[in-house]
């Protein structure tokens, strides 16, 4: 067992409280333990100015993590599962999935406690097409503006009047103690989440034997085969930023899964929705069953459209 870990970790407030959040766990599990942080900046965050979507999505917010840990300048880099690309490149693992915090999107602003109490035309920030796609199947006359920046200045955008409500995670702000900022919780039928949205994956390199030992009482069985799920239907589809698809798996009486699948055109006019239910130890041919049931329901023609810029 190793006497010290560097854990790397980008620095905005979210991945530095959900670094230090893994430092704690680590601490109080192995007390002899030392541990460390390696903050460091990934493109994601530089590249602020251009709609993420359009640029490459995922990868860029963990790439720089993962040469630090490849060239062993760190041992594990903690992640918000929603921004783990599904396939990891080779030669990194997933060492343990946590326990998932809130897996809702939230209604966030100070004039409004509701979507549905939103004057007509009124302006919403949310760079997410999922989350653009489902308010507009609801609300087909909001304005959707792009919102981007870490929780702390998409919240300053909103304080200074450029939105009348905003959507973010409710993990995120919950984890920042920024909770009272929450008007409402979205109803997962109305906003259905992202895959892995609220759930903190810990990622090292696969021949890192000795972390993964370590690491593994991190991992929540639940949380794990839920996340499962939800990225399994997401690769099956082929889901990306660029795709509005949601995933949103939950465990019914101990150990049977829900999951919900849901792939919509960004305008909101048409979106196809599937369900199924399957075992725990099950969850990743579940997320390849609700895939095909997707698929039979009309995802393809979707995910095509969008794919020529439909
Ligand atoms: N896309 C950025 C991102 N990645 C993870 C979270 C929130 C925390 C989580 O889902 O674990 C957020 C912010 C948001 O969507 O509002």
């Amino acid at each position: 067992m190793p006497s010290r870990v560097v854990i790397a970790t980008r620095e905005s407030p979210l991945a530095l409280w959900q670094a230090n959040h893994v430092k704690a766990w680590l601490e109080h599990r192995y007390p002899q333990l030392q541990v460390e942080l390696l903050g460091m900046t990934t493109q994601g965050d530089r590249i602020l100015d251009v709609t993420l979507n359009k640029i490459g999505g995922k990868g860029l917010f963990v790439k720089e993590l993962e040469t630090a840990l490849a060239e062993g300048r760190a041992d594990l880099a903690v992640h918000s599962m929603k921004d783990v690309p599904m396939l990891l490149p080779e030669g990194f693992m997933l060492a343990a999935i946590g326990e998932r915090e809130d897996p809702r999107d939230a209604f966030v602003s100070s004039k409004y406690r509701h979507v549905d109490e939103l004057p007509e035309g009124s302006v919403v920030g949310t760079s997410s097409l999922r989350r653009e796609a489902q308010l507009r199947a609801r609300r087909p006359d909001l304005i959707i503006k792009p919102l981007r920046g870490n929780v702390g200045t998409r919240l300053r955008k909103l304080d200074d009047g450029e939105f009348d409500a905003i959507i973010l995670a409710a993990a995120g702000l919950k984890r920042l103690g920024l909770g009272e900022r929450i008007a409402s919780l979205i109803d997962v039928n109305d906003s259905l989440p992202a895959p892995g949205q609220g759930a903190l994956g810990l990622e090292i390199r696969s021949d890192r034997l000795d972390l993964l030992a370590l690491l593994a009482p991190f991992n929540d069985e639940y949380s794990a085969a839920c996340v499962t799920a939800e990225r399994t239907l997401s690769q099956r589809l082929n889901g990306s930023c660029q795709v509005p698809l949601a995933a949103y798996c939950t465990v019914e009486d101990e150990h049977f899964l829900r999951l919900r699948g849901l792939v919509a055109y960004p305008d909101g006019s048409h979106s196809v929705y599937a369900e199924s239910n399957g075992t725990l130890k099950s969850a990743a041919a579940l997320g390849g069953q609700v895939a095909d049931l997707l698929r039979t329901e009309g995802a393809t023609s979707i995910l095509q459209a969008l794919a020529h810029g439909a």
